[in-house]
């Protein structure tokens, strides 16, 4: 098992990385919490919520609570819902809410977490490749129809347990989304990941190298945060490629592309602005064969208008006074910020859409 310490403003956490955790989970609880509510998705539930609740059978006051599966669940409606059977429950400040899921769950749950009675314990415990970045450094959300992300806060947990066999049964799709963050966490630090990865078949993977792709990603998405937890300066670099990114999901509709795709082809319009604002040498070419060889949807841009992406780009967090601003790279491993013009953008946009 694989042991990293995040020191966040409030507490420091453990994120802990290992095969079978699922199966420790009472021995691994930091407290002995008397209610506590697990929530997951549908599919999620059908795989694994036997074991957890087995393995917390000695909990006195045991709740579940399990929505759909997929990203249109990231809503006001499942949040209420959500609350509700908080309050049904009798969940007090001594309670634990446990996320078991992908980042759709961390995110939902966690945002309960982060409300109620303004604020009670929960752990991650992720099950997707992607929750290795979504499960670390306490952002927390719901979505909204007109953008990602729009209500939510910075509330940490007090765990994280990443159970690596529960990668087993995910679909291919997922796996390719999941690289779409490891990749984006290779970008922001070492080349020769990057190289490495861009010669990767996804459906070659091995557990072995799944897992120290996961644990590196968690390091640099520990380093950012740990400096910057409330994203007022560098934190900002984890968005690489979601300025993008979060404006195809919100313009297709929430769970019609999946987070990490969405990330892969933000990318890859970030790495070309790079090279036009600052003539950077990144390895485009690879990274196109990359994503065409591991099946990502980068023609789905042909379905969408320039135009509208610009005005959904307007909801990104890091847009101020409307001037949208961009993650780019000098190189890899060296990102920084920069304001976008509106006609450029869509000028790239456009340009984009047609070499696809
Ligand atoms: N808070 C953050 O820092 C952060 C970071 C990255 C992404 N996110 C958010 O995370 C979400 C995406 O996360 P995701 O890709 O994990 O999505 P997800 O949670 O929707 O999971 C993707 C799909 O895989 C299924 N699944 C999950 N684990 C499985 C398993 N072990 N076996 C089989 N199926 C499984 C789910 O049921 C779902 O259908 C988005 O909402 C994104 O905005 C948040
Ligand atoms: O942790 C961060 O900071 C990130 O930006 C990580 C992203 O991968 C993640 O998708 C995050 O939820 C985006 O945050 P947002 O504030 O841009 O909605
Ligand atoms: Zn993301």
């Amino acid at each position: 098992m694989t042991t990293i310490t995040i020191h966040s403003s409030t507490h420091e956490y453990e994120v802990e990385i290992g095969s079978g955790l699922r199966n420790q989970l009472a021995e691994r609880l930091l407290k002995n919490y008397q209610t506590v509510l697990v929530i997951t998705d549908t599919t999620v539930a059908g795989h694994y919520l036997n074991d957890i609740t087995k393995h917390l059978s000695s909990v006195e006051n045991l709740h579940t609570a399990v929505v759909p599966s997929g990203e249109s669940s990231k809503s006001m409606e499942h949040y209420r819902s959500l609350l509700d059977q908080c309050i049904d429950a009798q969940l007090d400040r001594h309670s634990l809410i446990i996320a078991l899921g992908g980042g759709m769950i961390g995110d939902l749950a966690g945002f309960v977490a982060s409300t109620y009675l303004r604020g009670i314990d929960y752990i991650q415990m992720p099950t997707s490749i992607l929750a290795h970045d979504s499960s670390v450094g306490g952002k927390v959300a719901i979505n909204h129809p007109k953008g990602k992300n729009l209500i939510g806060s910075f509330y940490n947990p007090k765990q994280v347990i990443y159970d690596v066999e529960t990668l087993k049964s995910l679909p291919e799709r997922e796996i390719r989304s999941g690289y779409g963050e490891v990749i984006k966490h290779a970008f922001l630090s070492d080349e020769s990941w990057v190289k490495n990865l861009l010669q990767q078949s996804l459906k070659d993977l091995t557990s072995q190298q799944l897992k120290q792709d996961l644990t590196k990603g968690v390091r640099v998405k520990a380093s950012i945060v740990e400096e910057d937890e409330r994203e007022a300066g560098i934190r900002k670099h984890l968005n690489l490629g979601h300025t993008l990114a979060h404006a195809i999901e919100a313009e297709l509709g929430y769970g019609e592309i999946t987070h990490g795709e969405a990330v892969a082809i933000g990318l890859l319009f970030t790495l070309q602005l790079s090279e036009i604002k600052n003539s950077a040498h990144l390895p485009i070419k690879d990274y196109v064969n990359w994503l065409e060889k591991n099946k990502y949807p980068t023609s789905i841009m042909t379905k969408l208008d320039p135009e509208q992406l610009l005005k959904r780009m307007k909801w990104d967090k890091k847009t101020v006074h409307q001037n949208i601003n961009f993650v780019l790279l000098e190189k890899t491993g060296s990102p920084y910020v920069i304001q976008m013009g509106d006609e450029e953008l869509v000028h790239e946009l456009k340009r984009m859409i047609s070499a696809r």
